[in-house]
Parts: C-alpha cells; sequence; structure tokens
C-alpha cells in the first residue's frame, strides 16, 4: 500500500459498536462534521479575523461567543482553546513552574501532566493512590507537608484527575482543593473525561483551572480541548506579549504568550463549535449513560472468575477488567489464545478491544443506546458460555 492508499477508509465504522476507552466521548455530531467541511481549510475561521487580532475576538464563525459561553458552562471567568488538554497543562505549568520547583501529581495521572513538568524542569512528587485507588485530600496534605519539608516551599501547582484514566475512579476533588489552598496551591482539574461527559463546574469545586479535552470528550476533532480558568488567575495564565524586536521595534499586540497567540484556526476549533449544543445538551444525561454502562459491568461481573477492579458501583462509564480467571483462562486453550476475544466480538460489530487482551482491560460504553448496552452485554455472556465459562 501506497501512503495516502485508502485514506477514506477506516476500521471503525459508525455501523460497529466502540467500546475503545479513549474514543467514545470524541465521535463527531454530525453537526461537527458538516461544519468540518465547511471550513476545513487550514487557517479558514481567521477569514473574519479583525482588531483585536485574536481567536477569541472573532466573531463569525461566533468564536467570541463560544469562549464566554464555555467558560460560564463550566462555572469559570474565561475560557481559551487549546490543541489537546497536554497543551493545557503545559500553558499552566509554564506559567507558574520554574527550575527545581516541586509540583504535586495524583499518582493515577496521565503521563503527559509529568512531561509538562518536566519541559519547565520542574519536579514532581506524587499524591499516592490508596488501596482502593484514590486519590485523598487526607494524602494530599500529607505530601504538601512533605514537600514543605523537602524543599522549603509548598508545591508550585498541584494536578488532580477528576475521574482517572486507569480505573475511570472519581475522585474528591473539593476536599483535595480544599487542602491546596490552605498552603495557597493553585489546582488544575484534569477534566478530560469529565468535561463534555458529566456537568462539571469549576466554581463549585473550587479549582483554578479547568483543563477539557475536545477530541476526548466533546465531540470534537483532533487536537482540541479547553482551558479554563478564574477570574484572579486569568492575567497570569493568559498573559499577553511583552516582547519587542530590539531592532525593527516591533510589537505583537493582544497576543497571549502561553499559547504563542492563537490556537485552533481551522477545522478543530470549528468542530468544538458545532458540537457544543449537543455536548451541553448530553452532560446532563450523563444517569442514562451510567444505566447503560450497570447493564455491561453486571453482565461481567456475572461471568464466573472476572473481577471489575473499577469502583463499585460505577460513577462513570470508563470501567477497569479483570477477567485472568475468566476469558484469560480459555485463551489458554484457545487456538486463537487471547486473540479469541476480540476476534468474537468484532465477529459481533463490537470494536475497540485491545486484540489479544484477555486479563486486565478497560471499555468505556459511553454513547450507546440501551439497546447497544444490552447487546453487547449479550455478545459477552454468549462468548463467555459458548466457551464453557460459568454465569452466576
Ligand atoms: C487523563 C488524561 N489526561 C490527559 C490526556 C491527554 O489528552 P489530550 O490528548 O487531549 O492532550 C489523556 C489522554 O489520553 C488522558 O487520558
Amino acid at each position: 500500500m501506497k501512503c495516502c492508499d485508502n485514506i477514506d477508509a477506516r476500521m471503525v465504522d459508525e455501523t460497529s459498536i466502540n467500546l475503545d476507552p479513549i474514543q467514545v466521548g470524541g465521535r463527531l455530531t454530525p453537526e461537527a462534521m458538516k461544519a468540518m467541511i465547511a471550513w476545513g481549510d487550514g487557517y479558514s475561521v481567521c477569514d473574519n479575523c479583525r482588531k483585536p487580532f485574536r481567536l477569541d475576538y472573532i466573531q463569525n464563525p461566533p468564536l467570541k461567543d463560544f469562549h464566554v459561553d464555555v467558560a460560564e458552562w463550566l462555572g469559570m471567568a474565561q475560557a481559551r482553546t487549546i490543541p489537546g488538554a497536554r497543551r493545557g497543562f503545559q500553558q499552566v505549568a509554564g506559567t507558574y513552574v520554574e527550575k527545581g520547583d516541586p509540583v504535586l501529581i495524583g499518582a493515577l495521572a496521565h503521563y503527559t501532566s509529568y512531561l509538562s513538568v518536566e519541559l519547565q524542569k520542574g519536579i514532581v512528587r506524587e499524591i499516592p493512590k490508596t488501596a482502593d485507588n484514590h486519590i485523598t485530600a487526607e494524602d494530599t496534605a500529607n505530601r504538601i507537608e512533605d514537600v514543605v519539608r523537602e524543599f522549603g516551599i509548598a508545591p508550585k501547582l498541584l494536578f488532580i484527575d477528576h475521574v482517572d484514566y486507569q480505573f475511570g475512579n472519581m475522585h474528591d476533588v473539593k476536599g483535595i482543593v480544599k487542602v491546596a489552598h490552605q498552603y495557597d496551591v493553585p489546582v488544575l482539574y484534569n477534566g478530560v473525561y469529565t468535561v463534555g461527559i458529566m456537568p462539571v463546574n469549576g466554581k463549585d469545586l473550587g479549582v483554578d483551572f479547568i483543563v477539557g479535552s475536545g477530541h476526548k470528550s466533546m465531540a470534537a476533532p483532533a487536537p482540541s480541548g479547553i482551558l479554563a480558568t478564574t477570574e484572579e488567575r486569568a492575567d497570569e495564565v493568559f498573559r499577553t506579549t511583552q516582547m519587542e524586536g530590539d531592532i525593527t521595534g516591533r510589537k505583537f499586540g493582544i497576543k497571549e504568550v502561553g499559547i504563542l497567540g492563537c490556537s485552533l484556526m481551522g477545522a478543530p476549533i470549528v468542530g468544538l463549535l458545532a458540537s457544543f449544543p449537543a455536548v451541553k445538551a448530553r452532560v446532563e444525561h450523563f444517569d442514562e449513560e451510567l444505566a447503560n454502562s450497570k447493564i455491561v459491568v453486571e453482565a461481567l461481573r456475572s461471568i464466573d472468575g472476572t473481577k471489575i477492579l473499577s469502583e463499585y458501583p460505577r460513577k462513570h462509564t470508563l470501567t477497569r477488567v479483570d477477567t485472568t480467571g475468566s476469558f484469560d483462562q480459555v485463551a489458554q486453550t484457545h487456538k486463537k489464545r487471547g486473540f479469541f476475544l476480540s476476534s468474537a466480538l468484532s465477529k459481533k460489530g463490537i470494536t475497540g478491544i485491545i486484540p489479544g487482551a484477555t486479563k486486565v482491560w478497560k471499555i468505556n460504553t459511553y454513547g450507546m443506546t440501551r439497546k447497544q448496552a444490552e447487546y453487547v452485554a449479550d455478545a459477552y455472556l454468549e462468548i463467555a458460555e459458548t466457551n464453557g465459562l460459568t454465569i452466576n
């Protein structure tokens, strides 16, 4: 195959049911698909960029209103778009962290949080997870004290995932913020698995920054995302350039330093914008998503030897499952070895499971209809029974 053959064909199509934990919240709405075609050219949204020359002032398409609406929706003062959550981490760490500075990160956090600190030459100290895989306010308080003892200063920043990517567990953000603020430590809320999935209000939570991922959870193309902050922090994290050329004397207006001026200029931002009404509406129905998730999780639990490793009952649709005592037993003697499971699911039109994984794996049921959830639950049960496993 040459480099660009079949570029219009994809393995995961809209007729299959996708369980991939990182993909389900980022599937586009029809509105986003249409908008992306209309605005697909490179710098398309810059057609109508007029003074002041910055993305968040553009009125056609209505990016200015979008920025205001997103901030309000998240209970924050200001918001900007970013090319992926990781760039939000980078922007915040770039504002507060200098060489040798300590930063606290919940031990279940994504690697990109760590890298954003590394880029600043900061030093990461982790808040440990409990035996049941939670990050707690108590452990946060202890670790801040440890950092103060070790560095002589409090951490410059604290990262906490509301729902972590490893277990889909929900962590006590409010409690953690309360502790952190006693030491004046600003808190970055990682909402990659919540913003666009369930209601999030930064004011209620008390956080200083909210980072969301458009392609993970806001029905938008990659790379896209949101960084929102409070009035108090906005001037710091969204500071404008003071730079000028020493020979030319050139100045650069109101461009923001942290994002190098403007962020999303074409398809990603119109995708985010076009899906926003649907995303705002869908977060209000998260209880239905949980109910669908329950159907699948209960089916898996009923297969003898299967364990749910995530907190239970589930508070999120991303769930970690251990089938070492069930499907992996089948894999030991099956002619397809561990691939029998993904292969059987694929025959039933279910994709997104890592091929060959029969020990510990994750699914995300987000976005399924009730009928699809029942279908997936039945599919697992049928595969289990066909392969001689007991259903309890
Ligand atoms: C918990 C968590 N945070 C951050 C990221 C990075 O998100 P993005 O791809 O939007 O930069 C991911 C991506 O998988 C993630 O799971």
